[in-house]
Formats: C-alpha cells, structure tokens, sequence
C-alpha cells in the first residue's frame, strides 16, 4: 500500500503516530500526488477533496483514518470496505457532510503540519474543523446503512497480490493480511480434514498441505463464489482447487464424508484426542482389537501418563472460564511467594490473550534475582498437592534440555481442581532462569501462529528464535543451520519484537 496522508483536520501527534505505524506494517508514504499512490487516507471527504481534486480520486482508494485506528486496535488488518471515503456522485449528499469522529479541536489543529510534509498546508483546517463540532450521530447511522460491503473485482486482484506476496515473502510483512474468515463454508471441512490427517492419521504430509492452503484461505478478504477467485494463489494446488469447486456446487466435500463416515478414522480420532496418545499409538492400540475409549481401560501397555489422560478425558476438554482461572493462578502464586519471596507467577496462553475460555493453564515462573527459581519447581509441586489443587502427574522434567546439558528450564505436566470440585483441568508449570524469561513467556503466551511467524522472521534475519532465546545462527559442516553462541541479551517480550523488527503487540493482541 503506497499511501497519501491529508494533514488538515488531525492532530500532528496522532498523524505521527499513524504514520509511524503505518510504515512499521509494511506501507509506503508519499508526499504528494503521484501514480505510485494507491490509497488516500482523510479526515473526511472534504479535505479530501480540497487537497486533491475530485478528478484525481478516481483510480485511489479513499479512506477514513479510522481504517488504521481501528487495525491497531484489532492488531491485524481488517477489510477497508466500511472506511471507504464516498463523494455524492457516488452516493446521496447527505454523507458528504459527515465528518470522521478523529477530526479534533481547533487548539491542537492550530499547531499545522507535520514538518515531515512541508508540503500538506492545512488550508482548510478551519473548515474541517467546523465539521467535525457538527457530527451527528442519526448522520453517521443512515451513512453506514448506504455502505456496500459487497467485494470489487478489482479489490480482490489487489487483495490477490497482496496475499502471493505475503506468502512469497514467508510473511515477513507482518502482521499480514488477516480478516475475519468470510470463507467459513470452504475454510471448515478443510480444517476438518486437516485435523484428522494429524490427530487421527498422522499424514504429516496431507497435514502440511492442507494446512498451508487454509492459511492462504483465511486470508482472502472477499466470500469465494467461485474457484476462478483463487486461482493463482500459492499452496493452492489442482486437487485442492478441484476439492473446493466440490465444496461450492455441492455443499460437500466428499473426501471428508468418507473419511467421518470410516469407522477405523472415527477411532483413531477418539484414541488420538486423549493426553498422551498420539497417531502412531492410536494406530498399535486400534490393531490390538480396541475400538472405544472403554477398551483402552483394559489395555495394559498404556504408560502412566496415558492412563491419568484416559481417566479424565472428559474433564481436561472442558473448557476452564476465565474467572476460575484467574483465581487459580492466585493460588499457585500464593503457594510459590511463601516459598520464595518476589518470585513471578504468571498465567500466560490463551489466558494472557484475553480469551473468555481457556483449554488449560500455562504458567510460568521466574525470579528476579537470578537464582532463587533454583529447586522450586519440587518445593511447589509438594506445596500444591499437600494443598489438594494439585492432583495427578503426567510428566515432569528438563524438557527442553536439547543440548544434553541442563537448560535449566523446568517443566511439569499435571492434572489440578478448583477449589470445592472434583473435575480436574490442565495444568503446566514452566521455571525459567531469569534472563530467558522473556523468551518463555513470550512462547508460553503464543499463539501458535505468532510464534511461528516470530520464528520465521527470526530465521530471515539469521537468527534461531525458542523459548530460550534468540541466537545468532551459523552453518555446520553439512551446511545445518545451528545456533552458535549465546542469545540476544531481552530483557523484555517487548526487546524481543523490536531486535527483530516486528511491531509490538500487546497479548490481546497475538490472538492471530
Ligand atoms: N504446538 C504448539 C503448542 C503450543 N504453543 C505455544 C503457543 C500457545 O499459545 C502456548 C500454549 O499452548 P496451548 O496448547 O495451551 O494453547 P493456548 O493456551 O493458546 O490455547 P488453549 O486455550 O487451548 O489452552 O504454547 C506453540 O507455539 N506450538
Ligand atoms: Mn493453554
């Protein structure tokens, strides 16, 4: 997006700011009028007009500043149809009156243009002011009545290669293009099919496929009606264009009915979905004879951990709300200040990112001073089950030791209660030495789809990113790429986005 600014109507500060941002995601500003400019952002249509000209707006997208507001808000790019600036040879006079709510007072437009853009006198400061101390409400209401939010042709072309280059680029224009799922009817069979590839069949390979496709797929801004739409795009292969063409004529997607409708995938999915029981397991076990979760009950070879997630299936995928869980982060908090003063206890997943409903709680755990987060993790374990809210095990260890040594991350896998109930709910406890905890939380907080874009990012700029750390990277003699050396001194997640370049999102924000 290559994008001119109209100053008049706005405050510098925030004009800096989207403009700073606007540069940070990937946009290009000019200073002036040229072909290269693809989009216009204004207060409203008048300074819009006044700057550059009716004639000159045609082949321009036209936008209220609010679009950039509210992606920041949103943390990702949001579809810009509902911002589109119209002018009354598009549409009634009515809205052309109407000004953009972020139009501000006189006192801060007194203060004029960004020295950046000498050029953007603010003429018309005076006028837009006046319109926005006239904003009406009933106005506002009736103008986003008249709003098509049916897609252009010629927006999804753009759309079209702003997705190829994102996928070309191994997304390195992040936070990339993502809209809420208009494809629901196309994007959910496939997800279907892609989770019981993995869960069920273990077929990495099917796995990958599909889950590459639907990461383009939910990208497209505009409902598919018809595969001509999507052609072109990457990862997007004949059968998978052939399966979705299906999908639209049909309404079914066959491939997916047989596969639900075979009794030996509908097992392997039930055997897979259970704590600690993988495809490959599920496979032994349903060649052993076993068909139903009742079946696994009898079957000797289960490890421990295995079993505990069998006992309790039912209870660990419930979902936890997000009042319960806060309340259990306070107890283990509780538990681990008695044993160590100051110490940092935090909850981090789906919980950090705000969600309603959590699958279970991830915590993590370090020590300002250093060294007190040494031995902890079997102090507070005692603490917690002596207290009764720690219930079962499932694993526990130096998971994350890859070097042989000891990485000194702790790691535990359990089964807790709430206080007063029986059913038991995921739990895990991660202790990090101080100085890699900003790599664990960050890791820790997710989601899956921002690690692996940091990942990504990280590995362009010649660096290894983990929940350890950020390392330099070098080649070894059969050209892997190792890590070599110590990690990237953070001291913060926030030093972790700025070393790589990504802008900062605040955990709410990482739901992509
Ligand atoms: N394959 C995985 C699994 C996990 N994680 C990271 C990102 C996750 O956000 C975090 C916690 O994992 P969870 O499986 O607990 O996922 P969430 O907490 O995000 O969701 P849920 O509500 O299901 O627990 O760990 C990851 O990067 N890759
Ligand atoms: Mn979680």
């Amino acid at each position: 997006m290559t994008a001119l600014f109209v100053e008049s109507g706005i405050q510098p500060r925030r004009l800096q700011i989207w403009k700073q941002k606007f540069e940070q995601f990937g946009g290009k500003l000019e200073a002036h009028r040229s072909k290269h400019v693809t989009h216009l952002f204004a207060a409203n249509c008048k300074t819009l007009q006044d700057r550059i000209g009716h004639a000159s707006l045609k082949k321009k997208v036209s936008l209220k500043y609010e679009w950039i507001e509210d992606c920041l808000k949103a943390g990702h790019i949001l579809p810009s149809e509902k911002y589109t600036l119209k002018f009354p040879s598009d549409q009634d006079t009515l809205a052309l009156e109407e000004p953009s709510t972020l139009a501000l007072g006189s006192s801060t437009i007194a203060s004029g243009s960004s020295p950046l853009l000498e050029d953007h006198a603010s003429r018309d400061t005076s006028q837009s002011v006046d319109d926005a101390g006239g904003s009406s409400t009933k106005k506002k209401k009736r103008r986003e009545g008249m709003i098509t939010t049916e897609s252009d042709p010629a927006e999804e072309s753009h759309w079209m290669e702003v997705i190829k280059e994102g996928a070309h680029m191994g997304m390195l224009t992040a936070p990339v293009y993502t809209p809420p799922d208009l494809n629901t009817h196309i994007t959910g069979p496939l997800k279907e099919i892609r989770d019981i590839y993995k869960e069920a069949l273990g077929d990495d390979r099917r796995y990958f496929s599909y889950y590459k496709a639907l990461s383009v797929l939910e990208k497209v801004p505009f409902k598919i009606t018809s595969v001509d739409q999507i052609k072109g795009l990457p990862t997007l292969g004949k059968s998978l264009l052939d399966t979705i063409q299906e999908i639209l004529t049909t309404g079914k997607m066959s491939k997916l009915e047989h596969l639900k409708a075979d009794k030996k995938v509908k097992v392997l999915s039930l055997f897979g979905a259970v704590w600690g029981i993988g495809p490959s397991t599920a496979q032994k076990l349903y060649d052993k004879g076993h068909r139903s979760l009742e079946d696994l009950k009898t079957d000797t070879s289960l490890t421990p951990a295995q079993r505990v997630g069998l006992e309790f299936h039912e209870d660990i995928i419930k979902r936890i709300p997000r009042h319960e869980v806060k309340e259990m982060e306070t107890i283990v908090q509780k538990a681990a200040a008695e044993l160590r003063p100051n110490i940092s206890v935090v909850c981090g997943g789906s919980y950090r990112r705000g969600k309603a409903t959590v699958g279970d709680l991830d915590i993590v755990i370090t020590h300002p001073d250093g060294h007190s987060h040494t031995g902890l993790m079997n102090e507070l374990l005692a603490k917690l089950k002596n207290e009764g809210f720690l219930a079962e095990d499932l694993m526990h260890g130096h998971q994350h030791s890859t070097e042989g040594t000891d990485s000194g991350v702790d790691t535990y896998f359990g089964l807790c209660k709430y206080p007063g109930r029986e059913q038991r709910h995921r739990i895990d406890f991660k202790i990090y030495p101080w100085e890699m905890y900003p790599f664990g939380l960050l890791a820790w907080t997710g989601n899956d789809v921002l690690n692996r874009r940091l990942r990504i990012v990280a590995e362009a700029k010649g660096y290894k990113l983990d929940d350890h750390g950020l390392y330099p990277v070098v080649r070894d003699e059969h050209g892997n790429r190792v890590k070599s050396g110590a990690s990237m001194p953070c001291k913060s997640e926030r030093e972790i986005f700025d070393t790589l370049g990504f802008p900062w999102l605040e955990p709410h924000e990482r739901n992509l």
